[in-house]
């Protein structure tokens, strides 16, 4: 047996498309296209992917993308003023401050400044906190993400054992509030857990987002699991060339689990995709 394959791009192309439509929509009503405002502190390499394919995919699906390029020793309060900047401007419907910022900077406080409404992100308490409360809340988009994809593949996720490995307030707090929210029943696994391998041999949903490449092993798994893999770690491989590999063991996890994401092709396309999807939902609820 293989796993089937889940196919991230493709699922993010459709959800940008359907983005799509709603900002033609939402141009039509208020004459007026959703800003995305990106800022970025210095140049942090595991972030210029995301950048670039970001700024492509805000264009495409119709949106305005404007980026605040800052200087890695800019500060604090520099910082600071430019979100409060961009939560006055009626332009701006989005603001994604990218992370990690430098040491000097307390990301906690920039990302508190900014107006919950134009959280794109869903890092601020206030969304966070709506999230766990049930309340409508910008979400995270890699979590986001996540959960489209675990749920096109096995439908209906009440009762169903997750286990979520990481506990960080971008992917494995909100992700566990999620699968929560659906009726799963679900463990958060971090680096003090004992015994990962036995979690991981319950668990029918597994996402990984701990930032250690292969980590998770084939043969821990569940037979037919499915299995999100949030990890992108740069490697070099044996021939000397840089290449990405996720959380999980993928050549062990490929004949054990029941559908697997890729990587890359998984999980980041959909945190680009769920961007644009929060960018136009704060968009609507601003206009
Ligand atoms: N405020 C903030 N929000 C973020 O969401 C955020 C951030 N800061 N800082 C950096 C990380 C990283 N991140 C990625 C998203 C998509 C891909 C992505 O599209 N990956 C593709 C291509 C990878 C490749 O080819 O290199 C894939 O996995 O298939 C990568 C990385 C968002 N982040
Ligand atoms: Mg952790």
């Amino acid at each position: 047996m293989s796993a089937i394959l889940i196919d991230g791009k493709a699922r993010a192309a459709r959800l940008r498309a359907e983005v799509a439509l709603g900002v033609a929509e939402i141009v039509s009503v208020r004459g007026r296209a959703p800003g995305l405002a990106v800022v970025l502190v210095g140049e942090d390499p595991a972030s210029s992917v995301y950048v670039r394919n970001k700024g492509v995919a805000t264009r495409e699906a119709g949106m305005v993308s404007v980026e605040h390029k800052l200087p890695a020793d800019v500060g604090e309060d520099a910082l600071l003023a430019l979100v409060a900047t961009l939560n006055a401007d009626d332009a701006v419907d989005g603001i994604l401050v990218q992370l990690p910022l430098p040491r000097h900077i307390d990301a906690d406080k920039v990302i508190a400044a900014l107006d919950p409404a134009k959280d794109v992100d869903g890092f601020h308490p206030v969304n966070a906190g709506r999230l766990m409360i049930g309340q409508p809340a910008l979400v995270p988009c890699t979590p986001k993400g996540c959960l489209m994809l675990i749920e096109e593949a096995l439908g209906d996720l009440s009762g169903r054992e997750a286990l979520v490995i990481g506990r960080s307030s971008i992917v494995g707090k909100p992700m566990a509030a999620l699968l929560t929210a659906k009726s799963a029943t679900v463990t958060v696994a971090h680096s003090r857990t004992r015994d990962l391998a036995g979690h991981v041999a319950r668990a029918e949903i597994v996402v990984a987002a701990v930032g250690i490449p292969a980590m998770v092993q084939g043969e821990w798994l569940r037979p037919g699991a499915c299995v999100i893999d949030v990890g992108i770690n740069r490697v070099v491989g044996a021939d000397g060339k840089g290449r990405l590999v996720g959380d999980v063991d993928f050549a062990s996890a490929l004949p054990r689990a029941g559908w697997i994401t890729p990587v890359p092709g998984g999980v980041g396309p959909m945190t680009i995709a769920c961007l644009l999807a929060n960018t136009l939902q704060a968009a609507r609820a601003r206009a």
